[in-house]
């Protein structure tokens, strides 16, 4: 999000404002999905230790990319800003090498900071193992039994994975923006809630159906387009839903289950994780305050 726009606290903490910036992402994911897909699964990559001759690192090949590409990032601030979160603990990243951008405060910090709200390595473990496999060619038959497939392209796959990620992680921890958003709009109708925590009665007042129903069918509509084909006069080839993953493209049922499954589910764990913590050193008569706002 652009924190430096000269727009007011209350329009870059407005739902419809938050929500712009949601559906602009999608394509921003859409987008990173079909450059990962041009390459094959590679799964040696997300392996630990398969590198372990090459890299004086523990982890994955991808594992060692997400370190030294946050690692370069870090230097250039990029995890000052409130709706970037790194993979890698930030504690094992190397200080900014300008001072922090003087930015509005949005977000409650002791929620935004809790250790709990941050869903990274489960952002890294469905994406590795349901999305890549899901966007790739993930086997083949090469004498008769299946093998996963290998381009050798490790570096060009784990670059694209990374770039991935890191959409993925911005969009998910959008939720935050999202319950500050909501909270603020009737702060008594979650105090309760989170002074006796009830994670489920959270979950329905920031569940919101209908924008869900309207993101999936959106969402299937944006890939097939994206991932289309069109001649040299620019007319639309029509190419089968199911062809296209076969035409090296990208995978639509993969894309909208990504987001039914996990995407959206992440996202709202995120804006619960957030609520329960909203009331975290926030003093009594502020509380008082939102009480009284209450609908009599
Ligand atoms: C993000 C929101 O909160 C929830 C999560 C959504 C998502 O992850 O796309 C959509 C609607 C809500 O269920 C929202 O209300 O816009």
């Amino acid at each position: 999000m652009n924190f430096t726009s000269g727009a007011d606290v209350s329009e870059l903490l407005s739902l419809d404002h938050i929500r712009n910036q949601l559906i602009r992402l999608e394509d921003t994911i859409i987008f990173l999905l079909i450059e990962r897909a041009q390459f094959a699964y590679n799964e040696k990559i997300y392996l630990a230790g398969a590198f372990k001759d090459e890299l004086n690192f523990s982890g994955s090949w991808l594992e060692w990319f997400l370190f030294e590409i946050e690692s370069f990032h870090a230097k250039a601030r990029r995890y000052t800003s409130p709706d970037e979160h790194a993979f890698t603990p930030l504690e094992q990243l190397p200080q900014p090498i300008i001072k922090p951008q003087s930015l509005p405060s949005l977000l409650h910090q002791p929620a935004a900071k809790h250790p709990s709200v941050n869903v990274n390595h489960r952002i890294l473990e469905f994406y590795i193992q349901q999305i890549v496999p899901g966007i790739t060619s993930a086997t083949k038959i090469a004498k008769g039994k299946a093998v996963l497939e290998d381009d050798g392209n490790y570096g060009s796959a784990a670059t694209r994975d990374v770039e991935v990620l890191q959409a993925l992680s911005r969009r998910i921890h959008f939720g935050m923006f999202v319950s500050e958003s909501k909270f603020l709009l009737a702060p008594h109708d979650f105090i309760p809630h989170i002074l006796d925590p009830n994670p489920d009665k959270l979950a329905g007042l920031i569940t919101k159906p209908a924008v869900e129903a309207k993101l999936l069918i959106r969402l299937a509509n944006k890939a097939r387009v994206y991932g289309g084909e069109m001649d040299a006069d620019g007319k639309v080839v029509e190419v089968a839903d199911e062809e296209m993953a076969a035409r090296g493209k990208i995978d639509l049922a993969t894309i909208v289950s990504m987001y039914k499954d996990w995407v959206i589910p992440l996202t709202k764990d995120v804006e619960v994780d957030y609520l329960l913590h909203r009331l975290d050193g926030v003093p009594q008569s502020q509380i008082d305050e939102w009480m009284k706002g209450r609908k009599e």
